[in-house]
């Protein structure tokens, strides 16, 4: 995205623990684009990457609600590689830091209350325990009360955080899982989740088009959007997790059987407190990780939507992709999935 719409753009420093053979292809036009293969919670190697740069879009992050990793582990790539990231802003002297948070840092909350079309100002009860959205709100954190330190230059650093809702598009894993399990049930899902829970959507282009404007816009209008959070939204509809994805595996061939959920709650709780079990009694053995759990059921069965304009309103936010341009590169990839499976 910053190749394609950043004219200004001179050098791309891409710093990541897996570098692709796809970053191979970004590097044959005008724009020097560098890959680094670094560890965010190495602080040295963060620094020596920094340097020089005039904005950092933070976005690397270990996301995981399956119990694959430990919450250890969590923190110390989401909150410690985050205070890495600032320290380095500062010791370098780069002044404009993006940070990648999440829709998590506010809800769903423990107690499962909806949160229905809010925006960055709606009251609600931001309380988590898992380590995910625990590690993503401690960060937020530490990136918003970095704004307006001193970097070296003596300059203020200026900082923000994005919040993306649910992101999908190409290279959605959970989408392909959900996808080979129809294939594996014969082409048919089976509703879990209520059709009336609207789960927020955003599309991945719209996403990083977001963070392009912000790096963007962050230097012209430091007063307004230094310290400032924005949900990352676009006019994807409101749906429920399951009605949303069958609107892409739908198209390739799956069909999501009943119009209430087949499995009362209490029985799906149940089978995902017996997975929680199942995971630590196997760990010795083997990593279980299915999608459900109690968190993710959770996360699933709250309503928690957003509809604000504050992007719009800070730095002229337009989503790039319409939703049925989302919905049309996000079918053609899962078909893509499909060919390169058979
Ligand atoms: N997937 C989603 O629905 C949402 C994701 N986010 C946030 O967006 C960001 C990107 O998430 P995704 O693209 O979904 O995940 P992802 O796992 O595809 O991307 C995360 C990237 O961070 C890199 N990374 C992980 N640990 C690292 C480390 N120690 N040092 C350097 N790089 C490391 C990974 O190699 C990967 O390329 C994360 O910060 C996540 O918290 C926010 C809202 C929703
Ligand atoms: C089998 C179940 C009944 C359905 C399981 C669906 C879940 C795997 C997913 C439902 C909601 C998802 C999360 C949500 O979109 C918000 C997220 C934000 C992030 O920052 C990271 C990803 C995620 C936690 C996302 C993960 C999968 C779900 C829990």
């Amino acid at each position: 995205m910053l190749l394609q719409q950043e004219p200004q753009l001179r050098e791309l420093r891409i710093f990541d623990l897996h570098l692709g053979p796809w970053l191979e292809e970004l590097k044959t036009g005008p724009v020097q684009v560098t890959a680094i293969q670094g560890d965010v919670t190495q602080a040295h190697e963060v620094a020596a990457a920094v340097a020089g740069a005039h904005v950092v879009i933070h976005t690397a992050g270990l996301v995981d609600v399956f119990g694959k990793t430990s919450p250890e582990t969590i923190h110390e790539v989401n909150v410690q590689g985050t205070r890495n990231v600032i320290e380095a802003c500062v010791q370098t002297g780069t002044r404009f830091l993006v940070y990648t948070s999440s829709m998590e840092v506010v809800g769903p909350n423990i107690k499962g209350q909806p949160f229905y079309r809010g925006n960055e100002n709606t009251p609600y009860e931001a309380v988590h325990r898992h380590p995910y959205p625990c590690s993503k709100a401690l960060a937020e954190q530490l990136v918003l009360e970095a704004n307006g330190r001193k970097v070296l230059g003596g300059l203020p650093l200026v900082t923000c955080a994005l919040r993306p809702t649910g992101i999908y598009g190409e290279g959605h894993q959970i989408m392909r899982d959900f996808y080979h399990q129809g294939l594996r049930l014969g082409g048919r899902l089976f509703r879990a989740i209520p059709a009336s829970v609207e789960h927020g959507r955003v599309y991945v282009g719209n996403v990083a088009w977001m963070h392009v404007l912000v790096a963007r816009e962050l230097e012209h209008r430091a007063a307004l959007m230094g310290g400032q959070v924005y949900f990352c939204y676009d006019n994807s509809p409101y749906k429920s997790y399951e009605d949303f994805n069958m609107e892409f595996l739908g198209p390739c061939g799956l069909r999501l059987v009943g119009t209430r959920p087949l499995l009362p709650y209490w029985l799906l709780l149940f089978l995902a407190a017996l997975n929680v079990l199942l995971q630590w009694l196997l760990r010795p053995l083997l990593l279980y990780a299915p999608l459900l759990n109690p968190y993710t059921l959770a996360m699933a069965n709250t309503t928690f939507t957003v509809s604000t304009d504050k992007a719009r309103r800070h730095f002229g936010y337009e989503p790039l992709f319409s939703w049925e341009e989302s919905r049309t590169r996000t079918i053609r990839w899962v078909q893509a999935v499909e060919g390169s499976a058979q």
